[in-house]
């Protein structure tokens, strides 16, 4: 199969001219042609086009990120330094493969048609960047998560120790430090320790994203690497920026890397930090259950963070064998009646004497603001209601009141703990590999992507494909059927028993 990628930028040269100057007069907005008979490459035509797509033999697409290239036709390329590196020199097979792509889908059936691809990342032989020319920054946004100080530590260390670039720079708290903070210089020596804490030395925010100050602050201070870790909004952020960087035809590149507690991104198998979380979370579901083994009808409520997924909530509850019932926010769910929580509720206490109820905070929100207007938060993300708070007080007055029954019940609520704390040892490892990762597709002159891995490969993915939706919870999914036959609480599923109002069905 001949995969003629666009990043094998001398088979450029080997095209005939005409097709040549149709890529470079075009080469903001994205058309289709064919090359060569066996491969067709898409490239921008209309700005709602903004798909990089690479057709090969027997089905196989590649959705590539863009390249400097593609803007910035005429670019001169180096050796990369790592090939005299002395610890990958004598690597074999460091470099990856110009060819090297990785497929979306890995599980297949004999008739399915193949999946697409994302290109790999790792090591290219030839850079677009003279290391000593490059102007790194780096800037994290939205909430905390752990690991954000190793991605930080990493970038800086690898950009300096593999590649040998000097200059390296923090944006002081999230977007809006582009233009209202100093930049502060980060070299190895002052981020030696960091990933021993938890948070980002370089501060945080929600809000505060202007692109054309943020991209005229990139241009004036001459940046031509910006390195962005955070979430599914900065990940949107990330794409103007790129896209405004792409306009001025600046030669920038801008990568994202996806950094998300509630593990909301979509494409990536997972995202850096939930480990850490899942196990600080355990702890107070371990809290919990003491509290409830020990106290009359004792219920321990814990609540979770997760705003739209309730992963956190649904690994630490398959984690920990100790939880009764998990809410997630893709699960609806409803209090009395039969089939529902406090019917749950009432039989679990009365065969084993306790109850441990684990609720994720995007949870049962349907119910709880109905004809609420909500308020929303600086990057306009609706500020939730508190589900434990209430959901607590539910079942203490149905059981108080309505079944007149004695309960003892304790709320614990370790939403921040659980991602204010270092990042455990397979995250710190993680971490440097998406750092890495990121710093090398920079270096080979790829932009406008996040990095993550997909089926465990490192990859490099457009940033429209990991903003278009969010990772959810699929409750059909064997995940979810899992966990119900681990807690053996119900599905939900069943409203037509239950009290009319206390219902919203979501149709998935
Ligand atoms: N659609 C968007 N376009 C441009 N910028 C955005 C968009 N959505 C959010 N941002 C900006 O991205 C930054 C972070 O966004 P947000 O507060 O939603 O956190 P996040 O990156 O999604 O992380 P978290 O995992 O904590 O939700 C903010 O500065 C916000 O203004
Ligand atoms: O209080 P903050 O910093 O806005 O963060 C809260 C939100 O951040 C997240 O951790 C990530 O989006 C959510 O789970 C949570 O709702
Ligand atoms: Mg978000």
């Amino acid at each position: 199969m001949c995969i003629n990628s666009p990043n094998q930028h001398s088979d450029f040269q080997t095209l005939p001219n005409s097709i040549i100057s149709r890529k470079q007069k075009s080469s903001i907005y994205y058309s289709f042609f064919v090359l060569m008979g066996s491969l067709t490459v898409a490239i921008p035509t209309s700005p709602t086009d903004k798909k990089k797509i690479i057709h090969g033999d027997d089905g196989y697409v590649l959705e590539d990120v863009p390249h400097l290239l593609d803007y910035i036709p005429k670019l001169s390329n180096y050796p990369n330094p790592l090939q005299s590196n002395p610890a990958y020199a004598t690597t074999k097979q460091y470099f990856v493969n110009e060819d090297d792509s990785v497929a979306q889908k890995i599980v297949v059936h004999k008739n399915s048609p193949r999946s697409i691809h994302f290109r790999r990342a790792g090591p290219r032989q030839k850079v677009y960047f003279e290391p000593i020319d490059v102007n790194a920054c780096i800037v994290t946004c939205g909430g905390l998560c752990p690991g954000i100080n190793t991605v930080i530590r990493e970038l800086v260390c690898g950009l300096h120790d593999m590649y040998g670039v000097p200059k390296i720079y923090g944006i002081q708290g999230g977007y809006k430090g582009f233009y209202s903070n100093n930049y502060n210089f980060l070299e190895p020596k002052n981020v030696n320790d960091i990933h021993k804490k938890g948070g980002t030395i370089l501060g945080t925010s929600r809000g505060g994203q202007n692109t054309t100050k943020i991209v005229d602050n990139i241009q004036d201070r001459g940046i031509n690497q910006v390195y962005i870790i955070g979430g599914d909004g900065t990940q949107k952020g990330a794409s103007t920026i790129f896209e405004e960087i792409q306009r001025r035809r600046l030669k920038v590149s801008v990568v994202g890397i996806p950094k998300t507690i509630d593990n909301d991104i979509m494409v990536i198998d997972k995202s850096f930090g939930f480990d850490s979380a899942v196990e600080e979370a355990l702890r107070a579901i371990n809290a919990a259950h003491v509290e409830a083994e020990s106290g009359e009808n004792g219920i321990g409520v814990v609540k979770l963070m997760g705003r739209h997924s309730g992963f956190i909530a649904m690994y630490a509850t398959l984690a920990s064998r100790d939880v009764d019932c998990c809410l997630i926010p893709e699960s609806p769910f409803y209090l009395e009646g039969k089939g529902g929580l406090f019917e749950f509720i009432e039989k679990r206490l009365k065969s084993n004497g306790h109850l441990v109820l684990v609720v994720a905070e995007g949870a049962g929100q349907d119910i709880l603001s109905a004809n609420l207007e909500s308020a929303k938060d600086p990057s306009g993300n609706k500020l939730l209601l508190d589900v434990g708070i209430w959901l607590s007080q539910k079942i203490n007055d149905y059981f108080a009141n309505v079944r007149k029954m004695l309960i003892t019940l304790k709320y614990i609520d370790p939403t921040y703990m659980v991602r204010a704390i270092p990042s455990n040892a397979s995250d710190n490892v993680y971490c440097t590999l998406l750092a890495h990762s990121a710093i090398h597709g920079a270096m080979a002159g790829y932009t406008g992507f996040t990095v993550g891995p997909v089926n465990g490969r490192h990859s490099y993915i457009p940033f429209d494909r990991v903003t278009e939706s969010r990772n959810k919870v699929v409750i059909t999914d064997r995940m979810w059927a899992r966990l119900l036959s681990s807690t053996n609480q119900p599905s939900f599923l069943e409203p037509e028993n239950a009290k009319a109002g206390d219902i919203k069905i979501d149709v998935f």
